[in-house]
């Protein structure tokens, strides 16, 4: 069977610049187009060039090789020739191969936004439309508004998408610009536009104020439309676009999309998704999400004994698709809620042998358990969990004691109006015979106790030098004057390695020094360092 064509469109450079808190810089705008025409998209939309001096710059070259490069900008004004119109000239100038007007549909709009009679906007629809056609572009318009202009007032918003495909757009873009249209209105409302104009001249481009961004799409492509909008890890105005990281994966493995429609993604661009996903958020300098469809850190993960038991046997029993096909990891969480099946599980990836007819795995169920019970969190600290499961299964090298650790802060006025604070630490171990002691000053007293206790490891020192601190999270639970303190420390060795420990106590500091310790006790486990 043949399969249609769907073609993907981007907009993470100009609706995703819309997101709070997200500001490109050229050369971001530059390798997320280059990331995207990688993976695979049909059409770019780079920005609006005249809208700022970076936009504009951006315009000057075409920033694609594959995709087709479009600049978005808005129809002609009502009451002035299209020669005359700085918006369409910009447009015009831009080195593009599409241009993307964005023109009203909802004759309330029209009557209150651009002051402008019905007709005269049907008008400027179509001298723009014509305009990028003659200057040999592929034209479309986003037709504003056009669900919530349809329900006012349907032969007008049909009047605007008739007129772009009349006019010669390739596509006439029915967008949910407020983002309030639900997936049953979406569906109703295009297989009726499909009635009059054809599918593949029809594109959705759906916003997120309901949550259902993603299945508007999805119905819109059922009801007909064949060019789908949408933004990488879904930013966009407001609360964002389509999540095209999450669209693109359900249209080229779920059956009823796969069997019906080719998308631009081929099966080994679509095992780059996850990495996409993060190195776009990354450039955004934010965490990924780690619940993100598909991509995301827990996307296939499972805590759950039962859960595990059966992922054991056959993955499709809890995987609706492969992690895999997108380029993730299943992962088998060790926690409170595990079973023996999760921490065999987790041991044969760690490297760890065990029969799993050994008796002390109960125990280490129970202990990872019980501990859980104190605050202890396991499924963020690989380390501290293989560390426990060594102790229990065979036994962890005893590399050195710590005698004992002191901290002080200080913050004192060195004069007027100024203030010096700062923090020591000191540090007493053993390693065999030999002690040693160590003060070190740091800006805060983790940062002193960490700088102290890896500063002279005597015979070990050498295996920790290119080890750093990567993150440090604290979490207080049971509120209150006796809280219980949990802290996660990842650790990197400069490479590309990291690991994770957990620290708990009622003191944050003596929380903080447990897992600093397990950090480089792992490290030394790690290399098979030999205890002196
Ligand atoms: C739904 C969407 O996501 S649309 C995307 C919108 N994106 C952006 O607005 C980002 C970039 N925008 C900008 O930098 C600026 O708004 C510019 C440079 C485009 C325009 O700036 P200004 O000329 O100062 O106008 P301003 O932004 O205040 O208002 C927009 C004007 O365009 C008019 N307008 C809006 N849509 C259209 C349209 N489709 N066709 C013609 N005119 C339009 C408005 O009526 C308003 O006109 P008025 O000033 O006569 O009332
Ligand atoms: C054009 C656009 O981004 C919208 O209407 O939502």
């Amino acid at each position: 069977m043949t399969r249609e064509r769907l073609y993907l469109f981007d907009t993470t450079l100009r609706d995703g610049a819309l997101t709070t808190g997200v500001d490109f810089s050229l050369d971001d705008k530059m390798n997320i187009a280059l990331m995207l025409d990688r993976l695979g998209v049909d059409y770019v939309e780079g920005g609006y060039p005249g809208a700022n001096p970076l936009d504009t710059e951006f315009f000057t070259k075409k920033r694609t090789k594959r995709a087709k490069f479009c600049a978005f900008g808005m129809t002609k004004r009502a009451g002035r020739s299209i020669g005359n119109d700085p918006g369409v000239a910009g447009l015009l100038a831009s080195d593009t191969d599409a241009i993307v007007y964005v023109a009203k549909s909802w004759d309330y709009h029209v009557h209150v936004a651009l002051g402008c009679t019905l007709e005269e906007n049907l008008e400027c629809i179509a001298e723009s439309v014509r305009a990028a056609i003659d200057s040999g572009r592929e034209a479309m318009v986003d037709l504003e508004h056009f669900f919530d202009g349809y329900k006012a007032n349907p032969d007008y918003a049909l009047a605007c998408a008739a007129t772009t495909i009349r006019s010669g757009a390739r596509w006439a873009v029915m967008c949910d610009t407020n983002g309030g249209t639900l997936p049953h209105e979406i569906e109703r409302i295009v297989a009726e536009v499909a009635r009059v104009i054809p599918g593949d001249r029809l594109a959705i481009h759906a916003h997120n104020d309901t949550g259902n961004a993603v299945a508007n799409s999805l119905a819109a492509i059922r009801a007909g439309a064949r060019q789908v909008q949408g933004t990488l890890n879904g930013l966009g105005e407001r609360c964002g676009n389509a999540n095209l990281v999450t669209l693109i994966p359900t249209l080229a493995l779920k059956d009823e999309f796969a069997k019906a429609f080719e998308i631009g993604v081929t099966p080994e661009a679509l095992k780059e998704i996850t990495l996409v996903s993060r190195a776009f958020d990354e450039l955004l300098n934010r965490s990924p999400n780690r619940h993100a469809p598909y991509v995301g850190a827990s996307a296939f993960a499972t805590k759950a004994g039962i859960h595990a038991s059966a992922l054991a046997k056959d993955p499709r029993t809890y995987e609706h698709v492969t992690p895999d096909s997108v380029g993730n990891k299943r992962a088998i969480l060790v926690s409170d809620q595990a079973g023996r099946s999760n921490l065999l599980s987790e041991l044969a990836r760690l490297g760890v042998e065990c029969d799993p007819a050994d008796p002390r795995l109960n125990r280490l169920l129970e202990t990872v358990k019980e501990r859980e019970s104190q605050g202890f969190a396991y499924e963020g600290a690989d380390a501290s969990f293989e560390l426990l499961a060594r102790a229990a299964l065979g036994g962890v090298p005893d590399f050195f004691e710590v005698e004992s650790f002191h901290v002080g802060v200080e913050r004192k006025v060195v004069a007027p109006g100024v203030t010096y604070s700062a923090s020591q630490a000191v540090v007493k171990i053993r390693i065999g015979d030999d002690g040693f002691i160590s003060a070190a000053e740091g800006n805060g007293p983790v940062n002193a106790l960490d700088l102290a206790l890896r500063k002279d490891l005597g015979v070990y020192q050498k295996h920790i030098e290119n080890l750093v601190l990567r993150d440090y999270r604290v979490r207080v639970f049971q509120g209150g004057t006796d809280a219980v303190t949990r802290v996660l420390i990842e650790f990197g060795d400069g490479d590309r390695d990291t690991w994770s420990t957990v620290g708990v106590s009622g003191n944050v500091i003596d929380a903080s020094f447990q897992a600093l310790v397990e950090g480089i006790v792992y490290r030394l486990v790690k290399l098979g360092v030999p205890a002196q």
